[in-house]
């Protein structure tokens, strides 16, 4: 596929660890709820509507891209994380948070999801939005494409929903480990799947989100995160190694689990790691440099 050439390459030189003349901005959400040319969309189509259609998908993506012109250096896919849960054949709806009328509640409901997830059929919509994008944004700023990690997933999926305590999913690890385990990497094979076929999309660039991360214990982190977050690094540059594309830099925000960035950046297998407000810039400095 070939796309409009890239005027603005910032972001990719950061994150390929170069030295730039000053820091890339995005921003969480860029093209969320604030923007009243978004509400407007919103007014007329539900929020899964406008992430299954793509002409609806790369209009909001591009949206704050315009009002912003040569403000941000990035544009990210507008999409959720849950398109995966979704994939794998939960039900999810937003209103106006994330909200699953059949979650897990025990393992014998993983039987219900669905076995092989073929990624073009379930999330070709995703593939279809990116490619588009790309074509859209003339090449003024890149796109990032993303995926959730498997246990911010996996804790949805658990709960049904947002959570304060997450004491569903808790309970499943303490419970369950081995088939939690098992689940959370069935999640990640997905997580692959999916990235990888948003780079062949046209995603330049690609984001994981932990959110969650931080509501590990850090041995819980060890043994039910970490694993799969490797998993997702590695499989993504060997998929895409063996099929002879190019590989994209790859970030990983693991929200909270500022423990572990040490061992993140040395053995994750992310060119970038998202640093959260729970620890000061030096000290994650220290942890990642060191
Ligand atoms: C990257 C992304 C996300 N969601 C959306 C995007 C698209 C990009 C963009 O809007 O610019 C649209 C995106 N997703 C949603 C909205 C608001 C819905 C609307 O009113 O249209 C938007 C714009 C809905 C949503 N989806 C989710 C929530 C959080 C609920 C909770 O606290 O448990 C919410 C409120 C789940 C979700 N979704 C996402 C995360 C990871 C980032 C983070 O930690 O915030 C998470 C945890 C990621």
């Amino acid at each position: 596929m070939t796309f409009p050439p890239l005027k603005n390459d910032l972001l990719l030189r950061a994150a390929r660890g170069e030295e730039t003349e000053r820091a890339p901005v995005w921003v969480m959400r860029q093209a969320g709820r604030y923007l009243p040319e978004f509400r407007k969309v919103r007014e007329s189509h539900e929020f899964f509507e406008v992430c299954r259609t793509p002409e609806l998908a790369t209009e909001v993506t591009i949206q704050p891209i315009r009002r912003y012109s040569g403000l941000l250096d990035a544009a990210i896919i507008f999409s959720d994380i849950l398109v995966i849960p979704q994939a794998m054949g939960m039900e999810v709806e937003m209103k106006p948070g994330p909200y699953f009328p059949d979650p897990l509640n025990t393992p014998a409901d993983i039987a219900k999801l669905t076995k092989d997830v073929d990624v073009n059929k379930e999330l070709g919509y995703v593939f279809e939005a990116i490619t588009m994008t790309r074509n859209a944004l003339k090449g003024e700023v890149p796109l990032i494409g993303f995926c959730g990690a498997p246990w911010t997933l996996f804790a949805y999926m658990v709960e049904g929903g947002g959570s304060k305590t997450f004491q569903k999913a808790k309970t499943w690890l303490f419970q369950y480990p081995q088939e939690s385990e098992k689940l959370l990497m069935r999640i990640a094979d997905v997580c692959v799947d999916f990235l990888v076929g948003q780079v062949k999309a046209g995603a330049q660039l690609l984001q994981v989100f932990d959110s969650w991360a931080g509501e590990l214990a850090p041995h819980h982190f060890q043994q039910f995160s970490f694993p799969t977050l490797q998993h997702i690094s590695s499989g993504v540059r060997q998929k895409l190694a063996s099929e002879g594309i190019p590989a994209v830099p790859m970030t990983l925000f693991a929200k909270g689990a500022n423990h572990a960035l040490s061992q993140l950046a040395e053995q994750g297998g992310y060119d970038v790691l998202g640093i959260d407000w729970l620890d000061s810039e030096s000290r994650s400095w220290y942890h990642t440099r060191s």
